[in-house]
């Protein structure tokens, strides 16, 4: 059975806390749900706001290949014929295909919220419906908390429903509206109103129980015929339920159910959830079901030993059939097996005596508060020096760095720094100034270094996290510096620890700048 994905991104999305769109986020997002062949796209409310009555106009440019598009908005006002409510106007002059209408189904909304007669909210929902029906638009209607309702009330919310299926609605959505029921309960509610309506059924799941994803599924298997829910699951409060979760789990885990067979859909999840944080100004969630970074991280030593063996031992699905990677990180966990994997591209693994010094030397370093999971390009290098391949790019004579302030002027910052390039070579000695001390080492050892090492200019310094790592020494705690660093072709991370921020900072800037300078000579080969 084929099962229709309803996205709702752009409208309940939005209504997640700290989700703003633009409208050529919009835009975007629209035309690559389609390209993924996403059914529905809800892309806004137009009586809601000038940015989203205009999205229905500019949309109507893209040249859609799948989707329709679908406005979103409530039934007609109380007392208001439906022709005259401004909020159906707005829905028929968005000019979109598809609209979907919100009516409410438990009477405690309709009494006290709405605060008009229970007889006056079914006419409000078969005008509306009717309306928009006879306006030509294919018709959802979404009806609004739902399983809350029919718990409260069975008989009104039926008749809420039925009056939406009398007036032409070409699809019933039942709505957890406050994300409260558990499967159990929403399938008793959906077997039994599936004997007494004759239109489709679709479910909308919000995910204040965490189990948005879970009633979605459930749902399917009591026989609606559409999911609706939002990329990465944002949404108000707790969100909604997470489309990638719900699409992954259709295609790979029923023979029986299909979805988004219109587009590159399944294989392209991972970008598509990426592509949703990005624009939505939000960090990716590492452990997210399917397209996290660490979904199919491996850390513990018996499961990359497991893994390194047969894949599937611990991992449920292959990682590529929703565009994502398998990744073996190295920590204190490790056994050698993590060593082995990580060291395959460099073909030390015969080393077993090798394989156990490297591991020993994490453990150690990572007792002191390193962490390589997170830098392993200085995990590179620390192989390279244990398996005695390290020559350094240069020594450190020393560095010296100053913070001044003057007046009412904001500190100024410089930074000393004396190198040699090979040892006997003539000393550099070279000032560099900055916006803090990291910054300022930072230009004094590119200046020293420039000269020998050229295609230093295209390596810049992209993030800097700092953590101290035992609070409980005060001022005396060590600290973690982790920097991400990139050029024209890759992003590496290093790490750096030492009681003195400066130090820390320094460890990390200069397996940066050496990772850098092995990568180009094809001395390192980089897979971060
Ligand atoms: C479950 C959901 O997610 S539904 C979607 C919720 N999304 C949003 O609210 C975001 C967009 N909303 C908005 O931009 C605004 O709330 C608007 C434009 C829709 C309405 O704004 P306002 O007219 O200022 O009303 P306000 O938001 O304060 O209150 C909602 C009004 O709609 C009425 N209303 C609520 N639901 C319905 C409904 N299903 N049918 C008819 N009227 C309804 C309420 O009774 C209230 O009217 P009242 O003050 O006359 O009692
Ligand atoms: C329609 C909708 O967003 C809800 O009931 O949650």
């Amino acid at each position: 059975m084929y099962v229709q994905l309803y996205d709702t991104t752009l409208r309940d999305g939005s209504q997640g806390e700290g989700v703003n769109f633009s409208l050529q986020d919009k835009l975007m997002i629209t035309k690559k749900l389609d390209e993924m062949g996403f059914d529905y796209i809800e892309g806004g409310y137009p009586l809601s706001n000038e940015k989203d009555f205009e999205y229905f106009q500019k949309v109507q440019e893209l040249n859609l290949k799948h989707a329709k598009v679908c406005a979103f908005g409530m039934t007609r006002r109380r007392g208001v014929d439906a022709s005259e409510d401004v909020g159906m106007r707005a829905l028929v002059d968005s000019k979109a295909p598809v609209c979907t209408v919100v009516g409410k189904t438990w009477d405690l909304h309709v009494t006290e919220v709405l605060r008009v007669d229970l007889e006056e909210n079914i006419s409000m929902i078969r005008d509306s419906v009717s309306y928009l029906v006879s306006e030509g638009r294919e018709v959802i209607y979404d009806a609004e908390h739902f399983f809350d309702g029919y718990t409260a009330n069975p008989e009104y919310a039926l008749q809420t429903i039925l009056a939406a299926q009398e007036a032409g609605a070409n699809l019933i959505v039942c709505c957890d509206t406050n994300g409260g029921s558990l499967p159990e309960r929403l399938v008793r509610i959906l077997n039994e109103v599936r004997n007494k309506v004759t239109t489709d059924l679709g479910i909308h799941c919000h995910n204040d129980s965490d189990v948005a994803v879970a009633n979605s599924l459930a749902a399917i298997d009591a026989g609606i015929v559409q999911v609706q829910g939002t990329i990465n699951g944002i949404g108000e409060r707790c969100g909604n339920a997470d489309l990638i979760s719900v699409a992954a789990n259709l295609a790979l885990k029923y023979d029986d159910h299909e979805v988004l067979t219109q587009g590159n859909g399944i294989s392209h999840l991972t970008e598509l959830s990426r592509y949703v944080y990005e624009l939505a100004n939000m960090n990716f969630r590492v452990n997210q079901a399917f397209v996290g970074r660490s979904a199919f991280a491996h850390k513990g030593g018996m499961h990359v030993h497991a893994v390194n063996r047969i894949a599937h031992s611990y991992e449920h699905i292959d990682p590529e059939t929703v565009g994502n990677e398998r990744r073996i990180l190295v920590s204190e966990l490790s056994g050698r097996s993590n060593i082995v994997a990580m060291t395959t591209k460099y073909k030390l693994d015969h080393d077993q005596q090798l394989m156990t010094q490297i591991l020993e030397r994490v453990q150690e370093l990572e007792n002191e508060g390193y962490q390589f999971e997170a830098a392993e390009a200085s995990f590179d290098l620390l192989v390279k020096k244990l398996a005695g391949t390290y020559e350094p790019k240069f020594q450190r004579i020393h560095y010296r760095v100053n913070v001044e302030t003057a007046g009412q002027t904001d500190p100024l910052t410089e930074a000393t720094i004396k190198l040699t390039i090979d040892g006997d070579g003539p000393v550099r000695h070279e000032v560099g100034e900055g916006d803090g001390p990291v910054n300022a080492l930072d230009t004094a050892l590119r200046k020293a270094l420039l000269p020998t090492y050229p295609n230093l200019k295209g390596m810049n310094l992209v993030d800097y996290k700092v953590r101290v790592i035992n609070s409980t020494q005060g001022t005396a705690a060590s600290v973690r510096v982790v920097i991400e660093s990139k050029d024209e072709n890759d992003v590496w991370s290093t790490v750096g620890v030492s009681e003195n921020i400066i130090e820390a900072s320094w460890l990390a800037l200069v397996d940066a700048i050496e990772y850098k300078l092995f990568k180009d000579d094809g001395d390192v080969k980089h897979s971060v």
